[in-house]
């Protein structure tokens, strides 16, 4: 399974969740990824831990004030990057466009989408994976696997073949495990580590049953 704890804007330490994240995987082998605020990208990925953009704009180098360019997070550090996350949805062309700047960059790519319908239109676009993410269960801590399993069984057989993760109020270690049953590679989440109060005992505790 493969783990992305995605922090969007959170107030808290990207350094000392990126260092937990490092210690967790080492120490258990799951693949942990942290996908911090793009400034964060170069601190965050000098602990080691696998790091990620949350984003990257649909343009090369150019005039483009203001984008965040795929090259740049590669230079920082990333190795891959989210697209259309429900939070910072693209229209079609951009999600293609911010593919081909990721791939370019050499960075893997997950598109984001909030259900099977979607999922298929993303898969068709050649990400690396897609990430199924019902935007009514984000932030609820309600898992997407046990209030809707069907959307995570649906979205990977519309993915024809594309790897799938799911989101959305992931916090247990029970809740990967359903999320591996229903066919899921991976899973993205953010709160259960981000807002913890206890990040580290959230991570150990979220990967123990893997
Ligand atoms: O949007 C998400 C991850 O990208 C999911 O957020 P939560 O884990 O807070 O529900």
């Amino acid at each position: 399974m493969f783990v992305l704890i995605n922090l969007k804007a959170y107030p808290c330490d990207p350094v000392e969740i990126a260092t937990i994240a490092t210690d967790v995987s080492e120490a258990t082998g799951v693949r942990i990824a942290i996908a911090p605020q793009a400034t964060d990208i170069q601190s965050v990925a000098e602990t080691g831990v696998e790091t990620w953009a949350q984003h990257v704009s649909p343009v090369e180098h150019g005039s483009h004030t203001g984008s965040t360019l795929a090259e740049a997070v590669s230079r920082a550090g990333a190795v891959g990057t989210l697209l259309n996350h429900s939070e910072n949805r693209l229209r079609l062309a951009d999600i293609d466009a911010g593919l081909r700047a990721a791939e370019r960059a050499g960075l893997e790519t997950i598109v984001c989408a909030n259900n099977p319908r979607q999922i298929a239109a993303a898969a068709r676009l050649e990400p690396d994976s897609v990430a199924v993410e019902p935007p009514a269960l984000i932030g609820t801590g309600t898992p997407v696997s046990k209030a809707d399993p069907e959307i995570v069984t649906d979205s990977v057989e519309a993915a024809s073949g594309v790897p799938v993760l799911c989101g959305a109020g992931i916090s247990t270690g029970a809740d990967l495990v359903a999320a591996e049953k229903l066919g899921a590679g991976g899973v993205l989440l953010a709160s259960g580590v981000a807002k913890a109060d206890d990040p580290r005992a959230a991570l150990e505790a979220l990967v123990e049953p893997l």
